[in-house]
């Protein structure tokens, strides 16, 4: 097999290895699908304005987040459940990851990830109703070394995903969520005809009433960092500050809950402005070259992660598998930089991009 040169390449070749019902898991959207689509496109529509007669001998990707070194403003995505695409799981995408967020729906343990890991990791959070399953999570994040929070807001309930819904999917028997008591993931295993198990189960033990104060109430609970997710406007973000938040993550969940919200790519100007540098603003969904890295830095972003092609990587061949997505988004970005005279992200602001407005 000739080596494999870009994600979509990865995509493609993941594509052929993975069950049907998992590949559709892993990279279906909700609804029409558009905002899926449009994550994508949105990027693509951004032209780059490449100056000259600048010195780019010495490209410099590294950057600085929440006080940890990292060595490209890349970094992986919350995705439940890693062992779908690998039976080395979470411990694999850790080896890999210079940043790994991950996902409350891990399917490895909280202490074996960070045994693994290679980089800084942030665990995410739903808000489940029963409080003390998010308290208990704290503490072990914090016992396990783990830098930062990250609170999912996107997903009051998961939203109308008709690929599942069609096929009745449900987690293979096998893969657990081990970081979760049994009690609280009851019914994800059970494939009912014409249901999302993950649905159901969402709309069981997710709590839909997050409001503010209980933003609060989070961030008082611990000395970590709690960044929020899936935020699309300067007002959540604003108001995400206001109670706490030390950063925000500019998401539409990779086009899985509300199908027709924003490109997230599109929501991240003004959601980097109300934020003025006050905290990170990282931005996920459709990210599949470094260009759009370099896009997403230069509309505000400090960093983005990414979703699915992390979970392609893995697919294909476990940590090397990962590594190499990842290796193919930096040095994509690398070239990018130095295409575009742009050597050091701090180089990279609204300049480089034809049609934006410029401070
Ligand atoms: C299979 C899958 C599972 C996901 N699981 C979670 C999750 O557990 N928590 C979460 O906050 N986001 C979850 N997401 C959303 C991702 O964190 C991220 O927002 C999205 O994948 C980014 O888009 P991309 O896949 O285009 O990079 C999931 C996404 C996918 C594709
Ligand atoms: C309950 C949600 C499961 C993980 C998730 O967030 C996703 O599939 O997008």
């Amino acid at each position: 097999m000739d080596a494999l040169l870009t994600v979509a390449e990865y995509e493609a070749a993941a594509q052929e290895l993975l069950p049907p019902g998992i590949w559709d898991y892993l990279s279906g959207g909700s609804g029409q699908e558009r905002t899926l689509a449009a994550n994508v496109d949105a990027f693509a529509r951004l032209a780059l304005r490449p100056r000259f007669l600048v010195d780019v001998s010495e490209p410099d990707l590294s950057t600085t987040l929440l006080g940890a070194r990292l060595p490209t403003p890349i970094g992986v995505a919350p995705v439940a459940y890693h062992r779908l695409a690998h039976p080395e799981g979470e411990v694999a995408t850790a080896r890999a990851a210079s940043l790994l967020v991950v996902s409350v729906f891990a399917s490895r343990t909280l202490e074996e990830i960070a045994a693994a890991a290679a980089g800084p990791l942030w665990l995410q959070l739903y808000w489940f109703r029963r409080r003390e399953v998010v308290t208990g999570l704290v503490r072990r994040a914090e016992d396990a070394g783990y830098q930062a929070l990250v609170l999912t807001l996107d997903t009051p309930r998961v939203g109308r995903r008709l690929r599942d819904v069609r096929r009745g999917f449900a987690i293979p028997a096998g893969i657990v969520a081990p970081n979760l008591e049994a009690a609280v993931m009851a019914g994800t295993h059970e494939a009912v005809d014409g249901e999302s198990a993950l649905a159901r189960h969402s709309r069981e033990q997710f709590d839909p009433a997050l409001r503010p104060a209980d933003l609060a109430w989070l961030c008082a609970q611990t000395d970590l960092p709690v960044l929020v997710k899936g935020v699309l406007t300067a007002r959540d973000a604003e108001l995400a500050l206001a109670h706490g938040a030390a950063g925000v993550v500019v998401s539409n969940h990779g086009g899985r809950q509300l199908d027709g919200a924003v490109a997230s790519v599109d929501a991240l100007a003004e959601v980097a402005a109300a934020v003025g540098g006050r905290g990170p603003v990282l931005l996920d969904g459709g990210v599949r070259t470094g260009v759009d890295v370099l896009r997403a830095l230069a509309l505000g972003a400090s960093a983005v992660l990414v979703g699915r092609p992390a979970l392609w990587g893995l697919a294909v061949g476990g940590e090397s598998g990962a590594r190499a997505v990842l290796d193919i988004l930096a040095a994509e970005l690398e070239d990018a930089m130095v295409l575009s005279g742009r050597p050091r992200l701090s180089d990279v602001d609204s300049s480089l991009l034809a049609g934006v407005q410029r401070p």
